[in-house]
């Protein structure tokens, strides 16, 4: 491994204290036998091999401070920098005691499943390292996708620090740094002659305590700038804290309120009216304000978490292969067939106060002259069809004319073509005259889009926000929510079971490893939940348990025999399950997520393969501790007229999704996926109850403000 190439993913790491003298050059030396490997360079065989352990031991503490707040040297996932340092670590032996951190992210690389094989099982003392190993590498997918640049940001960083920077880079200290934010609290002391600004730039959970003095540049302008909430930027030196619960602070030298805090009478300074003042609130009076709430720490976490949430989904579907479809939002298929869409028009015009809006409606076919010459001969004077009067002959005509139509364009969705419209009934809106020319609506899942990718590209997924007009008043639903929706070529239910297991566990594990903070917040915040990284770890380490939905229903009907009572007791094959039946069986009986498949097919959706029994098909779901369906998926019916017949049986026109049908005709195969709901996945890992409180402006029936 190239030095330069190590040396320059080091430094694309936040701290640049990586680049030390000789860490490096550790690679190639073998402490054990107490001699300099023969292809070190010349520079490094000058120096005495004591200043060399000397420089190594200091090198190692700096990577063992900067692994504090770091899972990775330079990223937030295994780059060439951790894997080339950790085979150097592993041929020079044993990790010191000395260097915690450094030994745990040894252990995090040594273990990752695609390095343990090579590492002999992740022991920094085993045998057979292959550093050097270009199939290996080939092994670990680095060259599936190429390695990203580094990103090295030169325009646009301000010369301001984040505080979650600051905080975790010892280095820093003593150097002159300049940070910006929002003030948590202002305190004076010492007769007004000391000003302690709490300062949060939203980059951590941790504030940083800025000490202003009279004498600093600023202080009058500081003092006066109503407290909480106020925006700040300061300058000045970092040290050490004499302060008990903080590491360091900033001795103000040049401080300005940017933006202060305009909550008193009359909009004067002051703090009286800010609706996020210091003490804690309730989660209902954070919702109401939505604007503020980020300010709130339990928002922020969750803001952070579902961000990493996102990172971490495209990083796991991109590294296995993946590739992201954007799929449309305005969309004229109901691919649920629920009925639960929104409507999108532009013939209500914009003017929500204007008076005259007519939406069009389909109107009795009008006789053109010479038209009816042409039909049979009618020829009528002008006027005389008015108020809709048709001739019975006419009308039989028009009659025949439609069922001939009908018939037509049954027969083409039959065959998978494309169908001539059918008349629409007299009264009717008409759509035609709309923007898109039919009646669109917001889209309810990205599935159908994204099947025509899966069915030429392989690997897909979708992630972006979807939408029913649902009248739930629940913790767990939203009008406007995200899904993501990976859909694998050649593949069956299970594995694409296989997939959503893996894709949550990874999740998880990168909630672990790059949230720590966030995650021991949600532990001990009043919001959150006690045990939560204890039952996050307990997700990762066991598989999921499966059974069929028959087995469930079993399952719960002897929990009802056995003496439980449900809201609804009444446990029969082909109901629906409830929420209370989902959680029953994931937190009472089998205490882990579980996958529920195979369900009675009138309760699931018209795409999901029929099985061989022709009772149920090929759908799973999997139910997750605390908030029941997290994921929904199947195998989808890639047999052309079963699903033509499976879409009828549904009440669904095949013709309006005959280009859906139409991938059945041309190089089916077998094909599945999944939808997992992000914001029930950010509740899953946060421990919040509500779903309101992990997507920034819910949209629920009745709410949109903001
Ligand atoms: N992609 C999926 O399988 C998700 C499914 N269409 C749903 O909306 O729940």
């Amino acid at each position: 491994m190239s030095h330069t190439l190590l040396l320059d993913a080091a430094s694309a790491s936040e701290s640049g204290a990586l680049k030390c003298k000789t860490a490096f050059s550790y690679a190639e030396i073998t402490l054990e036998e107490g001699k300099i490997d023969a292809n070190t360079s010349a520079t490094t065989k000058g120096l005495e091999l004591k200043a060399i352990q000397a420089d190594i031991a200091k090198s190692l503490s700096i990577v063992d401070a900067h692994l504090v707040q770091h899972t990775y040297l330079a990223c937030n996932f295994i780059t060439v920098a951790d894997i080339s340092l950790a085979c150097s670590i592993r041929a020079a032996g044993p990790v010191s005691s000395s260097t915690p951190n450094l030994s745990r992210w040894f252990n995090t690389i040594a273990n990752h499943p695609k390095i343990a094989p090579l590492f002999g099982g992740g022991s920094a003392a085993g045998a057979g390292a292959n550093s050097g190993n270009g199939a290996a590498l080939v092994d670990l997918g680095l060259q599936l996708s190429g390695v990203p640049p580094p990103v090295a940001p030169t325009l646009y960083k301000r010369g301001r620090i984040r505080i979650k920077e600051l905080l975790s880079t010892p280095s820093l200290i003593g150097s002159t740094v300049t940070v910006s934010g929002w003030s948590r609290t202002t305190r004076n002391a010492d007769a007004g002659k000391l000003l302690f600004v709490e300062l949060n730039d939203g980059s951590t959970t941790l504030s940083v305590q800025c000490v202003m003095k009279n004498t600093s540049t600023g202080f009058d302008n500081c003092k006066a700038s109503g407290g909480t909430g106020a925006s700040f930027t300061f300058t000045g030196e970092l040290v050490e804290s004499e302060g008990k619960g903080q590491s360091c602070e900033i001795q103000v030298i040049k401080g300005e309120c940017v933006g202060a805090v305009y909550g008193g009478e009359n909009m004067t300074i002051g703090g009286a009216n800010y609706p996020l003042s210091k003490k804690s609130h309730g989660l209902e009076h954070l919702r109401q304000h939505a604007h503020l709430r980020p300010r709130a720490k339990v928002h922020a976490a969750a803001m952070r978490i579902r961000h990493a949430m996102a990172f971490a989904t495209h990083k796991f579907f991109n590294d296995n292969g993946f590739l992201y479809i954007h799929t449309p939002i305005v969309t004229c298929a109901d691919c649920e067939g629920a009925g639960e869409q929104f409507g999108i028009t532009t013939m209500l015009g914009t003017d929500p106060h204007k008076t005259d809006v007519k939406v069009p409606y389909v109107e009795e076919p009008k006789k053109k002259e010479g038209a009816a010459e042409e039909e049979g001969g009618e020829k009528k004077k002008e006027g005389e069809e008015g108020g809709g009067g048709q001739s019975n002959k006419a009308k039989k005509k028009a009659a025949k004319k439609a069922a001939a139509l009908a018939k037509k364009a049954a027969m083409a969705a039959a065959k998978g073509g494309k169908p001539e419209e059918d008349p629409l009934p007299v009264g009717a809106v008409d759509y035609g005259k709309d923007f898109f020319g039919k009646r669109a609506n917001l889209t309810v899942s990205g599935q159908l889009n994204v099947e025509t990718h899966c069915c030429a590209l392989s690997d897909v997924y979708t992630f972006g926000p979807t939408f029913r007009a649902e009248n739930s008043h629940t913790t767990r639903h939203l009008a406007e929510f995200w899904m993501i929706e990976p859909e694998i070529a050649f593949a069956d239910l299970h594995t694409d079971m296989d997939l959503a297991e893996d894709y949550i566990k990874y999740c998880v594990r990168y909630a672990l490893e790059c949230c720590k903070d966030d995650l021991e917040f949600f532990e001990e915040s009043q919001f959150g939940e006690k045990g939560l990284i204890k039952r996050l770890s307990n997700v990762i380490e066991a598989p999921f348990k499966r059974l069929t939905y028959t087995e469930g229903i079993e399952l719960l009907k002897k929990t009802v025999a056995d003496g439980h009572q449900f809201e609804e007791s009444n446990i029969q094959w082909g109901m629906d399950l409830g929420s209370e039946h989902e959680r029953y069986l994931c937190e009472t009986i089998f205490k882990k997520p579980v996958i529920l498949t195979d369900y009675p097919k009138e309760i699931k959706a018209f795409y999901m393969k029929l099985n061989p029994d022709e009772k149920t098909v090929a759908a799973a779901d999997i139910l997750v501790p605390k908030i029941g369906e997290l994921v929904g998926g199947s195998q989808r019916e890639h047999r052309h007229d079963i699903l033509v017949d499976r879409c009828k049986e549904s009440g669904l026109e095949p013709k309006a999704i005959w280009w859906y049908l139409e991938l059945r005709k041309f190089g089916t195969m077998p094909h599945a996926g999944f939808g997992l709901g992000f914001e029930r996945l950010i509740l899953f890992i946060t421990g919040l109850e509500n779903i309101k409180d992990v997507i920034p402006f819910p949209r629920t029936p009745g709410v949109a403000e903001f």
